[in-house]
């Protein structure tokens, strides 16, 4: 017998041609998958129709769009033990990346077929739901500089250029951070807390590997003391992101935590999972294993080597004992 599944899809996500992409989604799942198939509109949303299936009792939950779509949907699912496909299908794709699963339909569409799936934590922040991380100064502003408009013209880099035009305007704040079991007090211009991250949400990365696993929050504090400053952290935090080792500028603290309560003087804008929600304090617990995900079954690694593309490329392959 088939398996069968919700599938949402958002018909406006992305640069692609959305007909030929659920075109595509439905050719590779239901050979082996029956799909009950929902559109988002601009009224009902991945939510909405999220909840929904949980109501209905579906065997499995699959969404595709963009981050919002997939965090939207995610939230409905958490703590529902109804395994979630992800096919993403957005600009940025930071929810892929950052719970490890392949961005291109045609692999992520593999993975669900594969149907192995793993529970990753996911968290509370102020009472919604948290996939992927709450940022607290100026990754908030960046979210909000960059429109829906500029997404679909300049794509990722408009998430750039509005960090770039975030850091002009850089500005720094108290913070008090209290976890389980201390009470932290300081100036900063950027507060991350983390259950999962891509390495592009470069404030989020000052541990050595934000854990989506291991029922920990991971928090990051940039306190850059100039604009100059404030560029040099952020571009070690991205080498730190690349290179898989913890950050190590004074301006830069980490620490893990079950819970945390974050309140700032004055208050600050808080993204979470790329919406704006308000302004601090924030409340954030880690909710552990709380969504059950397909994922691949064997971790991709990344290539060690890559010469393909190099112009009049030769390669000659060396065989030590003929020498
Ligand atoms: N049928 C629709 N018509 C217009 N807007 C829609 C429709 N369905 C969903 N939306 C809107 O799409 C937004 C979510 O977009 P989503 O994040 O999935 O894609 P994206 O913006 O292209 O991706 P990314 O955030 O990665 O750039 C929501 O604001 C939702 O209201």
């Amino acid at each position: 017998m088939n398996r069968s599944a919700c599938l949402i899809f958002n018909p406006v996500a992305g640069q692609g041609d959305p007909e030929q992409e659920l075109l595509q989604i439905r050719t590779l799942l239901e050979s082996e998958i029956d799909l009950d198939i929902y559109l988002t509109t601009e009224e009902v949303g991945a939510d909405e129709l999220a909840r929904a299936a949980v109501e209905r009792g579906v065997d499995a939950i699959i969404a595709s769009g963009g981050d919002g779509t997939l965090s939207a949907a995610a939230a409905a699912v958490v703590a529902t033990d109804i395994p979630f496909g992800i096919i993403s299908r957005g600009t940025a794709n930071a929810f892929a990346t950052a719970l490890r699963i392949p961005d291109t339909i045609e692999a992520a569409c593999q993975t669900i077929l594969q149907g192995f799936t793993k529970n990753v934590d996911v968290a509370y922040c102020n009472g919604l739901p948290m996939v992927l991380l709450a940022g607290i100064g100026f990754e908030a502003e960046t979210v909000e500089k960059a429109d829906r408009e500029a997404k679909k013209r300049f794509g990722i880099m408009a998430y750039i250029l509005a960090g770039i035009q975030q850091l002009r305007e850089l500005e720094s704040f108290d913070v008090e951070i209290e976890t389980e079991d201390k009470i932290i007090k300081t100036t900063a211009s950027a507060v991350t807390v983390a259950n999962a991250a891509p390495p592009t949400s470069v404030l989020a990365q000052g541990p050595a590997g934000i854990i989506y696993d291991d029922g920990l929050l991971d928090l990051t504090i940039v306190a850059p003391a100039s604009k100059a400053g404030a560029i040099a952290a952020t571009y070690h935090l991205f080498q730190t992101a690349s290179s898989g080792t913890a950050a190590e500028r004074d301006d830069i603290g980490y620490l893990r935590a079950k819970q945390v309560k974050i309140t700032t003087d004055p208050p600050q804008k808080v993204v979470l999972d790329g919406e704006m929600i308000g302004t601090t304090p924030i409340e954030v617990e880690c909710v552990p294993a709380g969504l059950r995900i397909f994922v691949p079954s064997v971790e991709e690694t990344e290539p060690a080597e890559k010469l393909e593309g190099l112009p009049n490329l030769s390669i000659e392959l060396k065989n030590p004992s003929e020498e």
